[in-house]
């Protein structure tokens, strides 16, 4: 075990110190104060480094600071006096899962389980030390509970979406047999991902759309999506639900439509994607980025949303909001790589050789 100790120049002097009556308890405290802070190491370098996502990776920093200040209250020359590594009974006991992992993400799976079982033993022994912050290390027990849901999201989705680069969004204006064509016709192109956005068709007309969508898309790799309503997703089978800030929450969504679906999340801030990566959302939707065909808007999110956005994670993030043809190098150019859009392709008098020619703009990147 390596000696995660505070250095001592850190210590703070405000800071109330706890010496540990029982030998064994603080042996306890070390060893898992030790053990929650390696496996957040670990964490913290999955996020860093395999999956290049600044937000998770900061969050995780802050965490196992968090961790270090809770940990400093138990004076660290006590701590060290008694550490018998040697003697330890548990230090040659080790698994057969320890020692071999199958990917990084079990890695960062394990490590986590890891923090969570220290933080928890952390908690229960602090509660025999007077004073100690116990409820401190359940607190951050449950922060990694959101950073798991977090992390598992971001990996469903980057899974899944992981070639889906052109979004489409489609109405249900027309006759049920034309929107299938079409719908076959995108998938033919090679679209990711469509998406039924139809709000003034009756709840039983809206589910005919939507499994005339699932239908028409199955035996293509093209992902189907409602907008708004997770439970008419469900009924018809499709792969996930979009949702805006005004819909259903993801947890609410996810209570619907189960572990597997995908839930997109429409942001429109920095505030906003920060909020949806936390809440577990599979994809995000960013903008509105230009002034839309389809949609009326008082202001943008702009381009600028979209560089902001390309540097603060790593979860698939779809820029939307008249976006063209024409423009589309401009947002390209702000580091995002994915797009959602409506006119160019179902405003074109070809619409699947419309997505044709974003596709190939995409694939240039
Ligand atoms: C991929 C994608 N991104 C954003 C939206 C917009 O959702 P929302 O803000 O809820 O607005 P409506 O589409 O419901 O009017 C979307 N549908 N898809
Ligand atoms: C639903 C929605 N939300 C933000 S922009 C938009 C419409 C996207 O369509 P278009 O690509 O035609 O602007
Ligand atoms: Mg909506």
């Amino acid at each position: 075990m390596s000696a995660e100790l505070p250095n001592p120049s850190d210590a703070s002097d405000s800071k109330p110190l706890f010496s540990v009556a029982d030998p064994r308890v603080l042996r306890t405290l070390d060893a898992s104060l030790n053990r929650a802070a390696e496996g957040l190491r670990v964490v913290e370098d999955y996020a860093r480094f395999i999956r290049d996502d600044a937000l998770l990776t900061e969050q995780l920093k802050r965490l196992r600071h968090g961790l270090a200040e809770l940990g400093r209250v138990f004076p660290w020359q006590d701590r060290l006096a008694l550490r018998e590594t040697a003697s330890d009974v548990g230090v040659s006991i080790s698994t057969l899962s320890e020692t071999c992992r199958a990917s990084a993400e079990e890695v960062c799976i394990a490590s986590l389980e890891r923090s969570q079982q220290a933080l928890r033993s952390l908690e229960e022994f602090a509660k025999t030390v007077d004073g100690a912050p116990s409820a401190g290390f359940e607190r951050l027990r449950y922060e990694t509970y959101q950073i798991a849901k977090a992390i598992a999201a971001g990996q469903r989705g980057s899974d899944r979406l992981a070639s889906a680069r052109l979004y489409v969004i489609l109405d249900g204006s027309g006759s049920l047999a034309d929107f299938s064509a079409l719908v076959t016709s995108l998938c033919q192109a090679g679209v990711g991902v469509v998406q039924l956005r139809e709000k003034g068709l009756c709840d039983r007309a809206l589910v005919c759309f939507a499994r005339a969508m699932v239908t028409a898309a199955a035996d293509f790799p093209t992902l189907t999506i409602v907008n708004d309503r997770p439970d008419l997703a469900v009924l018809a089978g499709a792969d996930g639900v979009h949702v805006g800030q005004e819909e259903l929450s993801v947890h609410d969504a996810r209570a619907i439509v189960g572990p597997q679906r995908l839930i997109g999340v429409s942001t429109h801030n920095v505030e906003q994607l920060k909020q949806a990566v936390k809440s577990g959302a599979d994809y995000v939707g960013l903008g509105p980025t230009f002034p839309s065909k389809t949609k009326r808007f008082e202001s943008f999110a702009g381009l600028d949303f979209l560089r902001e956005a390309a540097v603060t994670t790593s979860l698939p993030a779809y820029a939307i909001g008249g976006i063209t043809e024409e423009n589309l190098a401009d947002v390209l150019a702000t580091g995002a790589q994915r797009i959602a859009v409506s006119a160019a392709v179902t405003g074109s008098a070809e619409p699947a050789e419309a997505a044709r020619r974003l596709l190939k703009q995409l694939a240039v990147r």
